[in-house]
């Protein structure tokens, strides 16, 4: 089973804009509801100032449009509802028209865990416009989320150094599903375990934790507060040693720490939850090697993200696991992603592709013509480059140059010697998915090894490396006729 069908048992084919359905209701009504019609879904700039961004959440997505079906109480419901004159909103034929609709459209998508880069197509979704406007509030929905996460924890897991990340966030996120699929994201990015057991449950995510303040707060004193937590939990003790004086606490880890060593178990650590991580862990570091537990584990927490933890590794802190909640899940700095879901071209009378544009006054978001593919160039070291092409431009794809479309003096030749691959594959075909489900440990050593392809540079929080993806020469061109065509037409 899969994972929307274990969380939601109701249907979720509701989950959309009304305006999806208006429009769709329109398409009906005019006779073009089985016009074809392809839509790409990407975004316009890497989250969080970074140099790139890791693909999530189409699991979710596919397992939607799997189960995109208009149950008896979704109809029920649509017509209740009644426009501004008090009337019905919806007519009943077309109503019955949606109760019957099933999902034919062909998707393609990039897996899970790839490393993406801004007008890069995500999900594209060819199909009936009236399908593929129906898609396009829960793709949005389900993969921006979860791609804003995974990108926020693998930039995390990056400042660590690859000290395991323990994600604490449940407490802080957005709701139910904010922490579910949170807790899966994060896991994607690189962290090593949730403190979420219903995460860990549904997905098979190790879960971690250590104890509250509550615990110490509710004993005498913070002594017997750890020695009854070792006897009831011997072989899970992660002391928290700040509630009273930090390092007061850890001297009394320290004795219960030993006591449970001398009972032939281990004390696996302590955490730090308050005050300056770096001076005080490096004061227990020093404590705890004293007293022979040098393999007592340091963890810390408190509003912990990429920055704080950089600064503490500058500071030669002594933390070895890091628990990260708020920062993580919430996506603090920037919580969300801005994916968008475009129009590229819709089939006219003659049965021909017609690309379709956007027209912005800002050049960034001028939509892209075309039914879109990206090509991946790779040498022996790794991936130079992205070419956006056509799939209708012929040839396919023409030349070796990459052209940057906000700045077309900035061009890239390719050597001929160079490998390539095409990172959107098919994964829904005629409505029926024919990807292959993947376990999160496969999607979760997939970000891995694709962050390893790529020019350190891209992980530098400050001013990352750009990594270059341009459009291929004759959809640049014909992107540029389309746009002077567009402005002369909007002129008259
Ligand atoms: N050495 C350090 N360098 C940089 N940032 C640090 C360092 N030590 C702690 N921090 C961060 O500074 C912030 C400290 O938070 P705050 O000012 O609320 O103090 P606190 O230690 O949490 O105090 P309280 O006792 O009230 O919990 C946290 O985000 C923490 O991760
Ligand atoms: O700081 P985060 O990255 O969100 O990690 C999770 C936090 O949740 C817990 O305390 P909580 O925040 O509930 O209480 P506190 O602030 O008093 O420690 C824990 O002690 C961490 O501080
Ligand atoms: O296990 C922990 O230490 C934990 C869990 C959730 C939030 N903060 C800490
Ligand atoms: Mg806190």
């Amino acid at each position: 089973m899969t994972t929307l069908t274990k969380i939601y048992d109701t249907s979720l084919t509701l989950l959309t804009d009304l305006y999806q359905l208006t429009m769709a209701h329109g398409y009906w009504k005019t006779g073009r509801a089985e016009q074809e019609a392809v839509f790409h879904l990407y975004f316009r700039k890497n989250p969080f100032e970074g140099g790139y961004t890791i693909a999530a959440g189409l699991e979710y997505a596919l397992e939607y449009v799997r189960r995109f079906q208009f149950s008896g109480d979704d109809i029920s419901y649509l017509a209740e509802l009644e426009g501004n004159d008090g009337r019905p909103l919806f007519s009943p034929e077309f109503l019955s028209y949606l109760n019957d609709l099933e999902i034919t459209c062909d998707l393609h998508a990039v897996p899970e865990g790839t490393v993406v880069f801004p007008h890069e197509p995500l999900v594209r979704v060819c199909g009936p416009i009236l399908q593929c406007q129906l898609l396009e509030t829960a793709l949005l929905n389900l993969i921006n989320y979860q791609t804003l996460i995974a990108t926020k924890s693998a930039r995390i897991c990056t400042a660590t150094g690859g000290d395991p990340v323990l994600e604490f966030g449940l407490r802080r996120a957005q709701g139910i599903d904010g922490g579910l699929s949170a807790s899966r994201a994060a896991y994607i990015g690189g962290c090593a375990a949730t403190s979420n057991v219903l995460a860990g449950k549904l997905f098979g995510i190790p879960v971690k934790g250590t104890h509250a303040h509550s615990w110490v707060m509710s004993f005498e004193d913070e002594l017997s507060a750890f020695e009854e937590y070792a006897e009831a939990m011997p072989n899970n003790c992660v002391f928290l040693v700040d509630t009273y004086n930090t390092l007061e606490g850890v001297r009394n880890a320290i004795r219960v720490g030993i006591q449970l060593r001398e009972a032939g178990h281990k004390m696996v650590g302590i955490r730090l939850d308050s005050g300056d991580l770096a001076y005080l862990s490096i004061e227990a570091r020093r404590l705890l090697d004293e007293a022979g537990l040098t393999e007592a584990a340091i963890v810390a927490s408190n509003d912990l993200d990429e920055a704080t933890i950089t600064s503490l590794k500058t500071q030669g802190a002594r933390i070895a696991i890091w628990g990260v909640g708020t920062r993580l899940v919430t996506a603090y700095d920037q919580p969300a992603l801005g994916g968008v879901y475009k129009l590229g071209a819709v089939r006219n009378e003659n049965n021909e592709w017609e690309p379709k544009l956007k027209l912005s006054e800002q050049a960034i978001k001028t939509s892209t013509p075309g039914i879109l593919q990206t090509r991946r160039f790779l040498n022996e070291n790794g991936a130079v480059a992205d070419m956006i092409y056509d799939e209708l431009q012929n040839p396919l794809p023409a030349g070796n140059v990459l052209i940057d479309p906000l700045d077309p003096t900035r061009r890239r030749f390719l050597d001929e010697s160079l490998q390539s691959e095409d990172l959107l594959i098919p994964v829904v075909r005629k409505g029926e998915i024919v990807h292959q489900q993947e376990s999160l440990e496969k999607i979760r050593e997939r970000a891995q090894q694709q962050l390893d392809l790529f020019h350190v540079g891209i992980q530098r929080h400050l001013e990352p490396h750009e990594y270059p993806v341009g459009l291929e020469q004759n959809l640049y061109n014909f992107k540029t006729e389309q746009i002077l065509l567009a402005r002369k037409l909007t002129q008259s």
